[in-house]
């Protein structure tokens, strides 16, 4: 079997807020074409790593390389989170779903893609009198938002506003915008909370289809266990910002750090295991 090759390096990562440390030299390696799952207590860190990761806090030390596929290699950590997301292709969804309510799921994705189309519109001209290289652009960015639309059987309810669909279908079109942009590595951020058995086992249907079908790479944080413990060809798990441990789910889900993190140790054997993966089998 071969290693895959490694997309994400993070190197002693740390990040300090006044005399918090959220992230205490941590480093872990994500690699192509497959899921790596982030788990970790409340308060772990894991959030701080994603904003470190796509240009919204500045880590206080330590390196985040990306070997682009096409660009070669880029310093995330110096890039502003535009940058991480038009020139590096890392892209993020949010804990708290952040799409906009009022518009409809298919203008959601088209404004996804802002930065083709303002670069399209030479910052006005092109756009405001709709000159050919702007319309194509919009055509293209039209193509691109129903392709995934498709993708993820979300077509029917294109000309829906966004805000009125069921949680479940909102995280869901919250993945379709961030997969316009292309990524080359998907940060998702607790993409199964408030979903019901039925809509997290879907997710993980559509995780598995995008990382084993067409190949993106996938970073996930996650605590619904049923949902990180199945998809996750790797776990990194994170307690009081340090990495203290790593592996396949069977090897995480009985490592004893995981389980003292999690429980505390005067736990029985099976319950600390259930804690950890949430019954999931692994
Ligand atoms: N902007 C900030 N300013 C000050 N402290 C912060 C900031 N962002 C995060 N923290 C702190 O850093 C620590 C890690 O927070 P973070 O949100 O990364 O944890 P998490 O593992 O994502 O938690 P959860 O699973 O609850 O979402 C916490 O103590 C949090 O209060």
């Amino acid at each position: 079997m071969t290693t895959p090759a490694t997309l994400l390096s993070v190197r002693n990562l740390t990040m300090r807020f006044g005399g918090l440390t959220a992230i205490d030299d941590l480093s872990l390696e994500v690699p192509a074409g497959k899921i790596t799952g982030i788990i970790g207590p409340n308060g772990a860190g894991k959030t701080t790593l994603f904003n470190c990761l796509t240009g919204f806090y500045k880590p206080t030390t330590g390196t985040l390389r990306l070997a682009h596929p096409r660009r070669g290699e880029m310093a995330l950590e110096a890039l502003p989170s535009h940058r991480v997301a038009r020139d590096a292709q890392v892209v993020r969804t949010f804990q708290n779903i952040r799409l906009f309510p009022k518009m409809t799921v298919l203008e959601n994705l088209i404004v996804a893609q802002h930065n083709v189309l303002q670069r399209a519109s030479q910052f006005s001209i092109a756009g405001i009198f709709k000159l050919p290289g702007y319309r194509k652009a919009e055509r293209q960015a039209i193509e691109r938002a129903a392709m995934w639309l498709a993708r993820l059987k979300l077509t029917h309810l294109a000309d829906d506003a966004a805000g009125d669909l069921p949680y479940g279908i909102q995280r869901r079109i919250e993945i379709a915008r961030a997969l316009c942009v292309d990524p080359v590595l998907l940060c998702l951020d607790e993409p199964a909370a408030g979903l019901n058995p039925r809509e997290s086992a879907e997710l993980n249907e559509l995780l598995l289809y995008l990382c084993g079908e067409l190949g993106i790479a996938i970073l996930l944080i996650e605590h619904d266990m049923s949902v990180v413990m199945n998809v996750s060809d790797h776990i990194g798990v994170i307690s009081y910002g340090r990495k203290i441990a790593e592996g396949t789910p069977a090897q995480v889900k009985h490592d004893p750090q995981v389980i003292k993190a999690y429980l505390g140790e005067d736990e029985e054997e099976d319950e600390k295991v259930d804690a950890v993966t949430g019954g999931a089998a692994a």
